[in-house]
């Protein structure tokens, strides 16, 4: 190492040389040294992102745990390149909750670090980058280094480059250094996928064209020639007072944005006729994305006198817990008790975290939650690009941003002193986080992150989990639950169709049931609208043929392949293969291939012949995959433009449809004889949480639930909507069988793509386990429902460990040792191991 020789001749003084330990985006299972070039000594702090060469060409963004002076003994520290921040972008407290993340879910922290950076702040080799497009090159052209502006042309010629294209055109190996110029100059955008493009927010804004500014006499010619419409004449006016053009030009210049303009109570036509006139000028203009002003215009709701008291009981409880589950029914007003809520940590000065699960983040309560807190809150979701992640971090970080609303991903947000979390729809399994690691739960960790900045967590839901609902009826968390919906409103009638019967009188048309047509008309007549759930999209589950009754099924996966009629496609579900169905069966060569079970898109085709005057909107996976089509899907159904709204789980939470008097549920069955010991608590959150769409308002809404088996205990309790009895069914099973909440369980997945081996893996591990923990401790190792996927076989070992008495952190030393060990023997060595704590 001549060069470090060579440094220390130079300067014999004593400099002191500094090494970090960073966090790198890898499942390795440690921190990796680097020694920190001199003259970036200084400013290499805890928490900054620093560029480090990994491997033999790659590059990564990590982030600094330690600054030290001991030198790794094992191996020889290389250089970190470069540091991207001035200050630190990830907090002490944030790195905190990673290494509990990585130990509590048995991952590595690298891998919790690779969920929690939005990829904006990540350089690597695997970035691509894009102009900004509000940077104008031609007007910094001075300040454009000759490399930098080569850059920034070919990013002109192409819409975006990887990293290695872009050092391939500027001729250099590295191109950090370039990069971290260009992005602090808000020249390029970093971002991983191409669909992630960021888009400024764009506003059209009013001004008085300045002609009439020019002097006195030219505004008092405008006003005369306004008189004889006083109509366009009080638009003046009121603009005026808005904006003091007239004694403040500069004010002019800024202009008035025409949205809040037109909020007023003006003539739109007169407007109008001022706009093509020449007498306003409407010009386009880039908006900051966050607004900290004071936001005066809301109107605040007043809370009930029993939401009034449900805010107190909740504000007592936080007293001497830190945590209190609120059970509210559906329509309750529980999103207003949090609003209130909401405003008190704000005035506090403290910063507020408020999740949702991600189908329930939707325009309709982005628009809620604006008119009361303006541009000063935050959103965190996965429809949002890079960059707009990025700028929330940002904002957070600084402190000004001190709300937040988000999806799971949001419990990493850098937030410094948080007073409040509040998580919607605690029960939803979508805040478990499936693949890849870190298969966390976001509500659980976000009681960890609340714990750990002394804040308060307020878990809401309907239908809480049977979990949830435990802790808070032992005492362990607060309890607080508000039993009557907001106003007139009545939960609705729920009835059932019995499929059996109908058949038998031949009611039944296709899936829908006579109950539920004659519902629908009646829906149709008296001008209302209906959702109708079906959680399984695409047209038919399976193809089957009728000679044989053999199914196509994904060469990956175990498991049939679902028909797709507007594509015509046969898909895997599991692992996206997809191919065109074939004209004759593959096993027998019989051409009566007939579709079998029914998704969205089958019944949205039979509604649209059986009752062709209603007017029919889906929404699942494959009507929203486009940034907005979701947003725009609800605004029609809001505005009236259609009927019915059929969907998957999408329709089933979180929206408020004014005129919707209707439910359809199909398929129930199904759910509830899915093999899991979650089936009925599930089927129950379901049931209830669709029905609760129905009858918002003042008149009763109507349920209708198709099924062959009304008598059944669960849909009983739907009816009933009596939570406490499925409550106390669930929690006596749970303790006789030794399931959660009295035992805390991990999943581990044996893969390989030999079944013999991945069974041989799995056999191995499980005698292991077994003979550390105790047959009891141990089910399996057994294959799961679905035995292969995506070319994988798959078996199972699941762990059962009771809450108290048994050292969990222990087990999860000894299942990773155990890993290790597999991974040392030449047997098993190439089956992959995955481990799911608190599997959902
Ligand atoms: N105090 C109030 N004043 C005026 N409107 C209210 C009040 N409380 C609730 N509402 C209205 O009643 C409707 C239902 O309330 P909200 O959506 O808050 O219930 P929720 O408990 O969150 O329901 P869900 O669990 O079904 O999402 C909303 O349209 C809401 O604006
Ligand atoms: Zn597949």
């Amino acid at each position: 190492m001549s060069s470090i020789v060579f440094s220390n001749e130079i300067a014999p003084v004593s400099r002191q040389t500094f090494f970090v330990d960073v966090i790198m985006p890898v499942p390795l299972a440690r921190l990796f040294t680097y020694r920190v070039p001199h003259e970036l000594g200084d400013s290499v702090r805890e928490g900054c992102r620093v560029i480090v060469p990994f491997g033999q060409r790659k590059i990564y963004t990590a982030v600094v745990a330690r600054v030290h002076q001991t030198p790794p003994t094992a191996y020889q520290a290389k250089y970190l390149f470069e540091c991207l921040d001035d200050a630190p972008s990830v907090l002490p407290s944030q790195i905190a909750l990673w290494e509990w993340m990585a130990s509590y879910y048995a991952c590595t922290i690298g891998e919790v670090m690779q969920a929690a950076l939005p990829a904006g702040l990540k350089i690597s080799s695997e970035s691509r980058l894009q102009l900004n497009p509000d940077f104008d090159i031609e007007e910094h052209i001075e300040t454009l280094s000759d490399k930098e502006l080569n850059l920034l042309r070919a990013l002109q010629q192409n819409e975006s480059l990887n990293y290695e294209e872009a050092a391939k055109i500027l001729a250099v190996k590295h191109i950090y250094h370039i990069l971290k110029t260009l992005i602090a100059k808000k020249a390029i955008i970093l971002f991983e996928q191409l669909k992630d493009k960021y888009k400024p927010k764009i506003q059209r804004f009013l001004r008085l064209n300045p002609q009439f500014l020019a002097d006195k006499e030219a505004l008092q010619s405008l006003f005369e020639q306004l008189e004889k419409t006083p109509k366009q004449l009080n638009v003046l006016l009121q603009f005026l007072q808005l904006v003091p053009a007239h004694y403040k030009p500069e004010t002019n210049e800024q202009g008035i944005a025409k949205k809040i303009f037109t909020e007023k109570n003006i003539s739109q036509s007169s407007l109008q006729t001022l706009c093509k006139n020449g007498v306003f000028e409407e010009f386009e203009k880039q908006i900051p994305r966050f607004d900290f002003s004071e936001n005066e215009e809301f109107e605040p709701i007043t809370l009930t006198p029993l939401q009034l008291q449900t805010e107190q009981q909740i504000i007592s409880h936080f007293e001497e817990k830190k945590i209190v589950l609120l059970r509210g029914i559906t329509g309750s007003g529980k999103t207003e008790i949090y609003i209130n809520l909401i405003q008190k940590i704000l005035q506090n000065g403290q910063q507020v975290l408020f999740m949702l699960p991600e189908i329930a983040l939707t325009a309709q309560m982005v628009l809620r939650l604006r008119k009361v807190f303006g541009e000063a809150m935050g959103i965190y979701h996965s429809r949002f690009s890079d960059n707009e992640r990025v700028e929330v971090w940002r904002e957070i970080l600084s402190g000004r941003c001190r709300l937040v609303i988000g999806v799971r991903s949001s419990v990493f947000l850098p937030f410094q002193d948080l007073g409040l979390i509040i998580v919607d729809e605690e029960h939803e399994s979508s805040y478990k986080q499936q693949d890849p690691a870190p298969r966390y739960h976001a509500r659980d960790v976000a009681m960890i992150l609340a714990q750990k900045q002394q804040a308060k967590t307020l878990l809401g839901s309907a239908t809480p989990s049977v979990e949830a609902y435990f802790q808070a009826q032992t005492g362990r968390w607060g309890l607080v639950e508000l039993l009557e919906r907001y106003g007139d409103a009545q939960l609705p009638k729920i009835r059932f169709a019995n499929m059996r019967e109908e058949k038998r009188l031949k009611t039944l048309r296709e899936n829908f049931s006579g109950t539920l047509l004659s519902a629908l008309a009646h829906m149709k007549e008296n001008e209302q609208q209906a959702i109708l759930f079906q959680n399984r999209r695409g047209y038919a589950p399976a193809l089957s043929c009728a000679d044989c009754a053999q199914s196509p099924k994904c060469p990956y996966c175990d498991v049939s392949l679902t028909y797709h009629l507007s594509e015509r496609l046969l898909r895997c579900h599991y692992c996206g293969h997809s191919e065109t169905p074939p004209r004759e069966c593959p096993a027998c060569g019989s051409p009566k291939l007939q579709t079998v079970g029914f998704g969205t898109e089958k019944l949205e085709e039979q509604l649209l012949l059986l009752m062709p005057n209603l007017r029919v909107q889906r929404i699942d996976q494959d009507t929203t995959r486009q940034k907005n089509s979701l947003q725009q899907i609800i605004e029609d159904f809001e505005q009236y433009r259609a009927d019915v709204l059929v969907g998957t789980q999408m329709v089933s939470k979180g929206l408020d449809f004014e005129r919707v008097s209707l439910v359809g549920i199909f398929d129930i069955d199904r759910m509830l004889n899915f093999p899991d010991f979650r089936a009925h608590e599930r089927t129950f959150q379901m049931g209830v949480q669709v029905s609760g769409r129905a009858g918002r308002r003042e008149k009763q809404g109507e349920v209708i639930i198709q099924t062959n088996n009304p008598d059944q205990n669960t849909l009983q309790q739907i009816v009933r909507a009596d939570y406490l009895a499925m409550y106390a069914n669930e929690i006596a099973e749970r303790q006789q069988f030794g399931y959660p909440p009295f035992t805390r369980l991990i999943k581990c997945t044996v893969r390989h793509q030999d079944n013999d081996y991945a069974a041989a893996a799995a056999q191995f591990m499980a005698e292991q386990l077994t003979a550390q923990l105790g047959k009891t401790r141990v089910l399996g190792a057994e294959p799961p429902l679905i035995e292969r996927l995506r070319n994988q076989y798959l078996w199972v070992i699941m762990l059962k460990l009771e809450r108290e008495g048994i050292n969990h952190s222990a087990v999860k030393k000894y299942l990773s040792e155990l890993i290790f060990a597999l991974k040392n023997d030449k047997r098993y060595r190439e089956a992959d191991v995955v481990i799911d704590i608190d599997p959902l």
